[in-house]
């Protein structure tokens, strides 16, 4: 559909590690939510999303403490209700693949909680 875009460059501290001095899956995952819904947010111009689905999660290559890293988002799909974006974090000098999620799907929602049409057409 497009080709991801890299946006946010985050720099891997020591509370993002794990025991093995990694960087920490549930740290990435949480970057991972979070830039996804804000690319979600932009391009629904909306900001009652929330996330209901990720698909496979693909931890590729550890993150070192010390490196910088980007993560990118890319539109996959747009439904009634539901926008699906895939995600990734790479290290901003090498672009090795850290993290890859392939779909995160965001459903935009009402006041009550519930799934609403968002109304985004996308055109290719
Ligand atoms: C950014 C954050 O971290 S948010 C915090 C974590 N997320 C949450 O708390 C959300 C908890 N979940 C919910 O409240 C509910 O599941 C809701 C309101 C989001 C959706 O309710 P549902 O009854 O599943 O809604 P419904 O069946 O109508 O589906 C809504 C849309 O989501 C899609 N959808 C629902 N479940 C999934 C799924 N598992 N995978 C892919 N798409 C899904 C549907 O295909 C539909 O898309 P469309 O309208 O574009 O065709």
């Amino acid at each position: 559909m497009n080709d991801t875009l890299f946006r946010t460059r985050k720099i891997i501290s020591y509370p993002d590690l794990n025991a093995a001095g990694k960087l920490f899956g549930g740290t990435a995952l949480s970057w991972i939510d979070e830039e996804s819904a804000i690319f979600a947010s932009c391009v629904l111009n909306r900001s009652h999303l929330v996330t209901v689905h990720m698909s496979e999660i693909n931890f590729k290559n550890p993150g070192e403490v010390g490196q910088i890293v980007e993560i990118g988002t890319k539109l996959v799909s747009v439904g009634k209700t539901s926008i699906t974006v895939s995600c990734q974090i790479r290290h901003k000098k090498t672009k090795t693949e850290i993290i890859t999620v392939d779909k995160v799907v965001f459903v935009t929602i009402g006041e009550d909680g519930q799934a609403i049409e968002h109304g985004y057409q996308h055109e290719e």
